[in-house]
């Protein structure tokens, strides 16, 4: 087993990384609760595999289920009313403890409900997607999407730990997996050609799950980093968003449906590697590389979206202020750059000549 610590003062938490991690959970959960009741929020996929599992593990506890349904949709302030009722029933108080057991969404919504119910109860993460375990279960961003727009409303809320299990791994399918390697691919590009030049050399999923320790280990340790010097995104956290400018505009603009997350991410670095190379921000033959290192991970490259409608989202970005928008850039693979283009000028800046 291997740990990473993030040093946030008093928000300060573990990280672990192993196979098997699930089998000895109470002793995992002990490190940061000595109670007994349990809140585990999961969804309906990841449920039929590992509920029982978890029921067998977790015998000591007196724990309630609360299951979502599977999918960024699930990700609203009605479920999240709901799941304040169910707290409610289950007699939850803030001595308790919240347990997110799922992806990206559930880990969102959970740490959201557990960030306001009560005004605050302790949670964990127990990722159990590739993408959640490199990078939405550690930093803290939780929340849900408005019609509005995705992410709109949440907080900066620490877990207490994070358990990531790699043997969980197995039952994602093919698609959720290489959704995972596409925030990969981002950390690569914002800070670390190694991890880049890593995955060019793995051509398929077995080869990638050979390395994937190091690749979980890595990612997270660039995201611990970046988090410790900026935790709540006044500066440094952005550059954890290139890609994702673009990307939210498109998982919105297809509402959730047409793309996953990475996939979404995927055409989103694209653009920003083609608006680079055609301003001279980055190094030609960037691009190139990139994509087809997304190809090869069966990930997107191009769609033809109707611009103007998904630059309206973007205009909601959070990462706009006083009228700029802060675009991630990439000068070479490993290395980032901040870029701030007048709202007016965003059309232009992404688009000339394309
Ligand atoms: O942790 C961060 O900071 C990130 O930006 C990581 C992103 O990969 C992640 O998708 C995040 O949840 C998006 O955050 P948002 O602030 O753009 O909603």
């Amino acid at each position: 087993m291997r740990e990473l610590h993030v040093n946030l003062g008093e928000n300060s938490y573990d990280i672990l990384f192993g196979s098997g991690l699930l089998k000895n959970l109470p002793e995992y959960i002990k490190r940061v609760y000595k109670g007994k009741k349990l809140f585990i929020i999961t969804d309906n996929n990841v449920e039929k595999y590992y509920r029982e599992q978890l029921e067998t593990i977790l015998k000591d506890y007196d724990f309630t289920f609360y299951i979502l349904e599977a999918g960024e949709k699930s990700k609203t302030l009605d479920n999240v009313a709901k799941i304040y009722k169910a707290m409610i029933n289950s007699s939850l108080s803030r001595d308790d403890l919240v347990v997110a057991f799922g992806g990206g969404v559930t880990g969102d919504i959970a740490g959201f409900a557990a960030a306001t119910y009560m005004r605050g109860v302790p949670f964990i993460q127990i990722p159990t997607t590739l993408l959640s375990q490199v990078d939405s279960s550690v930093g803290g961003k939780v929340g849900v999407d408005l019609v509005e727009g995705k992410n709109l409303v949440g907080a900066f809320n620490q877990p207490k730990i994070v358990l990531i299990d790699t043997s969980v791994l197995k039952t994602l399918t093919d698609r959720y997996f290489f959704d995972g390697l596409a925030e990969v691919v981002k950390y690569g590009c914002i800070h670390d050609e190694n991890l880049f030049s890593l995955l060019e050399g793995l051509k398929n999923r077995e080869e990638v799950m050979e390395h994937i320790e190091d690749i979980l280990f890595r990612s997270c340790d660039i995201k611990r980093e970046v988090v410790e010097e900026d935790e709540k995104e006044h500066g440094l956290r952005m550059i954890l968003n290139f890609g994702h400018t673009v990307g939210h505009g498109l998982e919105q603009y297809y509402n959730y449906e047409k793309y996953t997350h990475g996939e979404a991410v995927s055409l989103g670095m694209i653009e920003i590697l083609e608006t680079g190379e055609r301003e001279g921000i980055t190094e030609k033959g960037t691009l190139e590389r990139t994509k087809k290192l997304l190809m090869q991970l069966n990930l997107p490259v191009e769609d033809k979206y109707n611009r103007e409608d998904v630059i309206k989202i973007m205009k909601r970005d959070k990462k706009n202020k006083k009228g700029e928008v802060n675009f991630v850039m990439i000068e070479k693979i490993g290395k980032h750059k901040i870029v701030k283009i007048k709202e007016e000028k965003m059309y232009d800046f992404l688009y000339k000549n394309r």
